[in-house]
């Protein structure tokens, strides 16, 4: 019987990508402007399998751009999982090795973003439209540095080129280490629901461990898409937005209290603004504080949301935050009692 004709994995148990053991079945998914360090390190405290920095475009990374350096920072979390995106296999090669000298133990190559500033520029899910380009930049890359090397990708362009599979199986054969897999075509952005079973036909022509994606919010959820796709890991994007901790849920892991939530969303907020700096951490900031409000807080008054996501006195929003979310958390447990 095939690893995938067996019945699903807990989602708890550790597995490999190539020579790397990753501690558990429940992945951070890359989310550019989203999953910085801040958000991984909280992610990866709550005990995420894994946890993958925001794309990193490649050639930026070579010219020697700030902001790219700071995609590529790292805490000390082991794999530190880099993705890259470009267009030029040179460009994806020089990049690979500056990211494994720099301490990547995993490099992701991204062929799933459908945005027009990344497909107009070619790279993303537009490599999927040309897999023989897509194969050469895969190959550039598994040949420039000894780490693994894996593949983000969607289902295909759209409908009538569901190409996954094929492109999966040339990638194997190229030295990738693992295959995730989002369930929606790029014409499809992020409208209808993610087809958990198109998954399985990648599942089906490769060896190497498969990570299915696309609207997990649930621990339901992620072990319907493993059994449903027969991929070995699942990963999560939106659904951990204001709640870092649910790829550690879905393995298995406590929640935190809900009395704790506020603490949690003020030192998230700290830990913004000593990563980025005050101006550009209260700028990065407010899409946070509005999805903890949103989940722990949504009865919140309009004005007072308002404020808290756009007061520049830092002291401020802590407390605002603080409150906000406790009272709210007050008024569930009295619900639930
Ligand atoms: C704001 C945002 C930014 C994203 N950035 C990236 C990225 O940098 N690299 C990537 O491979 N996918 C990116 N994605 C796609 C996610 O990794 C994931 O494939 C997609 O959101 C589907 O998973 P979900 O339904 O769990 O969110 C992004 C998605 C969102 C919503």
């Amino acid at each position: 019987m095939k690893d995938h004709q067996l019945p699903p994995p807990e989602l708890s148990e550790p597995f490999s990508i190539g020579s790397v053991t990753i501690r558990n079945r429940a992945v951070l998914a890359p989310m550019s402007g989203v999953t910085d360090l801040p958000f991984r390190q909280l992610a990866w405290r709550y005990g995420a399998g894994l946890v993958v920095t925001e794309m990193v475009a490649s050639r930026e990374l070579v010219a020697n751009r700030g902001e790219s350096w700071a995609r590529l920072k790292n805490a000390g979390m082991v794999p530190h999982m880099v993705q890259l995106a470009g267009r030029e296999a040179h460009f994806m090669a020089e990049a690979a090795k500056i990211a494994a000298d720099n301490g990547a133990g995993i490099i992701d190559i991204n062929m799933g973003c459908p945005a027009k500033k990344v497909t107009g520029g070619y790279s993303g899910s537009a490599l999927m439209r040309d897999p023989d380009h897509a194969l050469s930049l895969i190959e550039a890359t598994v040949g420039a540095v000894d780490v693994p090397v894996t593949l983000k990708m969607r289902l295909g362009w759209d409908e009538n080129s569901i190409n996954a599979p094929e492109i999966a199986k040339r990638a194997e054969a190229a030295g990738v280490r693992l295959i995730t897999i989002h369930g929606r075509t790029r014409m499809q952005f992020y409208e209808g629901r993610a087809d958990w079973d198109a998954i399985r036909a990648v599942r089906e022509v490769i060896s190497v461990p498969l990570i299915a994606n696309g609207d997990v919010e649930t621990a339901a959820d992620a072990r319907e898409i493993l059994r449903r796709s027969g991929a070995n890991a699942v990963m999560v994007g939106r659904g951990a937005q204001g709640q870092p901790w649910l790829p550690a849920v879905l393995a298995g892991h406590a929640a935190p209290q809900r009395a704790d939530i506020a603490g949690i969303a003020v030192e998230h907020y700290d830990m913004m603004l000593e990563f980025y700096g005050r101006e550009a951490g209260l700028r990065h900031a407010r899409k946070h504080l509005g999805w903890y409000l949103d989940r722990f807080a949504p009865e919140i008054a309009t004005p007072k949301k308002a404020q808290i996501m756009t007061s520049r006195d830092t002291a401020e929003v802590a407390d605002l935050l603080r409150s906000a979310l406790s009272e709210n958390a007050g008024e569930a447990a009295r619900k639930a009692a």
